[in-house]
């Protein structure tokens, strides 16, 4: 095709130069298998549409309208040493979720490379033993009546910006500690949150107790493994960015490091996705809406309605609420609705003292203090 050619078709031409043509590169990726895996990463290849209950329970049906995409390569025409890529619906990310999400597979490629699995696979051993972050939520609800606190270490958003220009991840921490938080969410992701591993390592090295969920975009088996070698003892798995074949896979290597699973999701097709896996013990209900930053805190109410509700108390499953809960009305309207545990990060972080602002936040001191 002639570069003129570009052009008539609408596309926007990039300039670059580029790995040669004919390198196969998958449109969808595949979880990377973990040494002792391959058995059922065999059946939890990555789907390219994401099936989803149609009401019946029965987890068949509709299918997804939005699903979040992964990476398309882009049609390639090369002049010379230089190659065009053209820009077409297809390889052009829909939402920043979308965005995020490409972006993380490309970085990916690079750390896997620089630190394969067999190699991350030998480093476990010396990382420090997990704890108990399920343990600890449920802890720490019994002995304040009130839903356990899950304390975000998150210095900017996508949709807030920079939260907190003066961020010390540990002291931040150490503060939330003190205060009554049950277990700290540390953001990972660099481009989108300012977040890094650094600070999930040095937070656990810090001597810090609560339990660390190590909050990252995780579309790959790998990542499990690298939160677990910085420190981690929880990862979160994103309902609208993984079909279910991965989600069950990666609750299973989850259970084998003896990390908790927090499976979030924002919906009722994802919530009712989810309530058809085994082994899921733990659900993140985000009021937030990942692709169009709207938050609306009664999400959380209205997917704890009737059946829904009924199968999560039958299976014992802990429910946190996440997202825009900024005050003690708040917490109750979450607790209300039947949640054991709240996710906060902008509320807190953004106030002076973060870990002083916690009893503001739920209208009582929650630390060992009382
Ligand atoms: O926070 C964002 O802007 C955001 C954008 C895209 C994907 C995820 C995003 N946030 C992750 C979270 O869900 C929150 O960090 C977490 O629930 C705490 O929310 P908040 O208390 O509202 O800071």
């Amino acid at each position: 095709m002639e570069v003129g050619a570009l052009g008539i078709i609408g596309a926007i031409v990039r300039f670059g130069i580029g790995a040669p043509p004919n390198c196969p590169q998958p449109r969808f990726l595949r979880c990377t298998t973990p040494p002792h895996m391959e058995e059922s990463a065999a059946a939890a290849s990555t789907s390219t549409v994401q099936s989803l209950d149609n009401g019946d329970g029965d987890g068949e049906g509709i299918q997804h309208p939005h699903p979040i995409r992964r990476r398309s390569p882009a049609a390639v025409h090369y002049v010379g040493p230089f190659q065009f890529r053209m820009e077409t619906p297809d390889n052009t990310p829909r939402n920043i979720l979308e965005k995020i999400v490409w972006d993380k597979d490309a970085q990916l490629s690079l750390m896997k490379e620089r630190k394969p699995l067999v190699v991350l696979h030998k480093l476990l051993p010396q990382a420090p033993p997990v704890r108990d972050f399920l343990g600890a939520l449920k802890e720490s609800c019994n002995r304040t009546g009130m839903p356990a606190l899950i304390a975000e270490v998150k210095k900017a958003s996508p949709s807030r910006g920079i939260l907190r220009e003066n961020f010390d991840p540990v002291a931040i921490a150490q503060s939330y500690e003190e205060n009554g938080a049950a277990c700290l969410s540390v953001l990972t992701d660099e481009k989108y949150f300012q977040g890094s591993f650094e600070n999930l390592h040095a937070i656990r090295s810090a001597g810090i107790k609560c339990p660390l969920l190590c909050k990252e975009f995780i579309i790959d088996a790998w990542q499990i493994y690298y939160a677990r070698s910085k420190g981690a003892d929880a990862i979160l798995l994103i309902a609208a960015i993984l079909p279910d074949s991965d989600i069950k896979y990666m609750i299973k290597i989850c259970k084998i490091l003896g990390l908790a699973a927090l499976v979030e999701v924002h919906d009722e097709r994802e919530m009712d996705r989810v309530l058809a896996i085994d082994g899921v013990n733990l659900i993140g209900i985000n009021n937030r809406n990942l692709e169009t930053f709207e938050v609306d805190i009664s999400n959380t109410k209205r997917l704890l309605e009737g059946e829904r509700g009924r199968i999560i108390a039958e299976r014992d499953i802990l429910v946190v609420g996440e997202s825009g809960l900024f005050t003690p009305e708040d917490i109750a309207f979450v607790q209300n609705s039947g949640v054991k545990a709240v996710l906060v990060g902008e509320s807190l972080i953004k106030q002076e003292d973060p870990g002083k602002a916690i009893a503001g936040l739920f209208g009582k001191d929650i630390s060992l203090r009382t």
